[in-house]
């Protein structure tokens, strides 16, 4: 991004922001993770972050909020360093599912019952149990470490009220756990696979800092401020591949004509995306529409992408 652009796209941004914000009283903050409910509801915040380091920013970017399924996009990616294509496929599927993220419906009715894709619940805890490493902490300080290396921030660390809250309630990922088990898909103890999700998904970020992550899946794993390749260019064609299949949930196909871009929700209201080649973007609107994608932050993209014709299609 030229200084030209960054200054272009930083006059128009404070007023879209506004005018997306206002969608959010349309939607409602994640409650079935009790500490995600104290999340500010009208809050919305964009970083969009170039190859040269210039930046455009505006509302709430400074906002601190926890990755949730954003991270599963750089768990699938670690496992994928871990383990090869075939290890990983094996053991997650490859498709859509249509369902919602926590639905364990096709584990049972499709065979084999290995999880649709790595994106949805059930697959991302699978792709947990494929982390290497002797112990749990083991596993959680390599992915906090690889989280910390991509977002170029040693200060990254979790939210343990987020996690702990999320622990306490998470029935329904404790039985998708059990079943996978009995399925024969995961391999080890299941609190100890669980304790890795959890502690992935409750992982702290601004705006700011998934714009940088999103920066390098940009450009095909090198990040362009320091030089340093860090991810195998395949494995990041691979995400971005299911970013756009999958990653805004079942909206993912309007997600794709509307905005066009590559992109990962989460339920604290997080958005990563990015146009690649050019930006990494960071976006945070806690108020969630039906679908469970940030009701404002899907706005703001809209807009976005259609005023500076950023759809890849
Ligand atoms: N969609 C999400 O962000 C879901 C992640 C959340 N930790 C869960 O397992 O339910």
């Amino acid at each position: 991004m030229s200084p030209i652009e960054t200054d272009r796209i930083q006059s128009l941004l404070p007023h879209w922001v506004e005018t997306s914000r206002q969608r959010s009283s349309q939607g409602k903050v994640a409650a079935y993770i009790p500490e995600l409910s104290k999340s500010p509801i009208d809050a919305l915040g964009v970083y969009i972050l170039g190859a040269d380091g210039t930046s455009a920013s505006a509302g709430d970017y400074n906002l601190s909020f926890t990755m949730q399924s954003i991270s599963k996009v750089f768990t699938l990616i670690l496992a994928l360093m871990d383990n090869g294509e075939e290890g990983v496929f094996s053991k997650v599927g490859m498709e859509p599912t249509g369902d919602n993220f926590n639905s364990m419906l096709k584990l049972e009715l499709v065979q084999p019952g290995i999880p649709f894709n790595p994106l949805i619940n059930a697959g991302a805890i699978v792709i947990s149990s494929l982390i290497s490493g002797h112990s749990n902490d083991e596993k959680s300080s390599r992915i906090l470490n690889f989280f910390r290396e991509l977002s170029g921030n040693d200060t990254l660390t979790y939210n343990f009220d987020v996690y702990r809250s999320e622990s306490a309630t998470a029935h329904l990922n404790r039985s998708m756990a059990y079943f996978l088990l009995d399925n024969g898909v995961l391999q080890g103890e299941v609190e100890d696979v669980l304790d890795v999700y959890f502690r992935h998904c409750a992982i702290n970020v601004t705006c700011a800092d998934l714009a940088r992550m999103a920066l390098v899946l940009a450009h095909d794993g090198t990040d362009p401020l320091t030089g340093a390749a860090l991810i195998p260019r395949r494995y990041v064609q691979i995400a971005k591949t299911f970013m756009i299949t999958c990653g805004m949930y079942n909206a993912s196909g309007e997600f794709a004509i509307q905005v066009g871009l590559p992109a990962k929700s989460g339920v604290s209201g997080g958005i990563l995306t990015m146009v690649p080649g050019r930006y990494g973007i960071g976006v945070v609107g806690p108020a969630l529409n039906r679908k469970g994608n940030s009701i404002a932050g899907v706005h703001l993209l809209e807009t976005l992408s259609r005023e500076f014709d950023w759809s890849l299609f």
